[in-house]
């Protein structure tokens, strides 16, 4: 079993729907989950899991702010562990290249802003949540809909988010995690096997040294008449 921890942050409330389903998956694997929202994280320690996720959604083509200065506030800690990013954007959901390539670039640039190079990232489709938008919002979208998905309806909400992609990437992290959790077991327990070996050695010329002085010692003590 591995303790993990999933740190997103939410706008609109899927990045949290997404950081459940990671933590259902994860869970059914037998591992400890820990989710916190960001804003709950400010006595979370890093160090003390195994593995760490980090989440969010993609807002005026940038992450949540408070994600990023998560993310550097604890660079060291999240590059010395498994961990991953996902983030979710209406750009996944457009089947264009552009749109794929403004999607990549969401990442690149918190790399570049953050120095962090996650092992595993997610780019998933979000939402559109009209039923949440301010009204000059519920107008972009409109806009924006009605130029790629059609989905102008206000008077409803989408959700773009293919839970396969989810669920594979999920699985993907928990595969990777329970290798790399494995090999270090395996190279912990060959050091101690080594070790044993090291001492047990030690301890037998030790024992052939104190005979040989022993024998050595009472040859001395030989009486003359012998
Ligand atoms: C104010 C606002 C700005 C957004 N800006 C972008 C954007 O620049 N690029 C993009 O691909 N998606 C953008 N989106 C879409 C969100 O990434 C998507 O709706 C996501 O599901 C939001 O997740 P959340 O509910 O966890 O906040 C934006 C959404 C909102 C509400």
């Amino acid at each position: 079993m591995v303790s993990i921890l999933v740190v997103y942050e939410s706008g609109e409330g899927q990045t949290a729907k997404v950081s459940e389903y990671v933590e259902n998956v994860l869970t059914a694997r037998g591992h400890d989950v820990t989710v916190r929202r960001v804003a709950d994280a400010a006595d979370v320690d890093v160090t003390l899991y195994d593995a760490v996720l980090v989440g969010s959604p993609v807002h005026y083509r940038t992450h949540l702010p408070e994600v990023v200065e998560f993310i550097e506030a604890n660079l060291e800690a999240l590059s010395a562990r498994p961990n991953g990013f996902f983030q979710l954007s209406l750009a996944s959901t457009i089947p264009l290249k552009v749109a794929q390539r403004g999607d990549d670039a969401y990442v690149d640039s918190l790399v570049t802003k953050t120095g962090w190079q996650p092992d595993h990232v997610g780019r998933f489709a979000g939402a559109v949540t009209y039923s949440q938008y301010n009204p000059v919002e519920r107008m972009v979208f409109k806009l924006l809909a009605a130029v790629t998905t059609g989905d102008t309806d206000t008077s409803r909400d989408y959700e773009y988010t293919d839970w396969d992609d989810v669920d594979a990437f999920a699985t993907a992290f928990a595969d990777d995690v329970e290798a790399r959790l494995e090999r270090d077991t395996a190279t912990r327990r060959h050091a101690g096997t080594r070790r044993f070996t090291w001492a047990a050695t030690g301890v037998v010329l030790l024992l052939g040294v104190m005979a040989f002085a022993y024998w050595a010692a009472a040859r001395q003590f030989v009486p003359a008449e012998c």
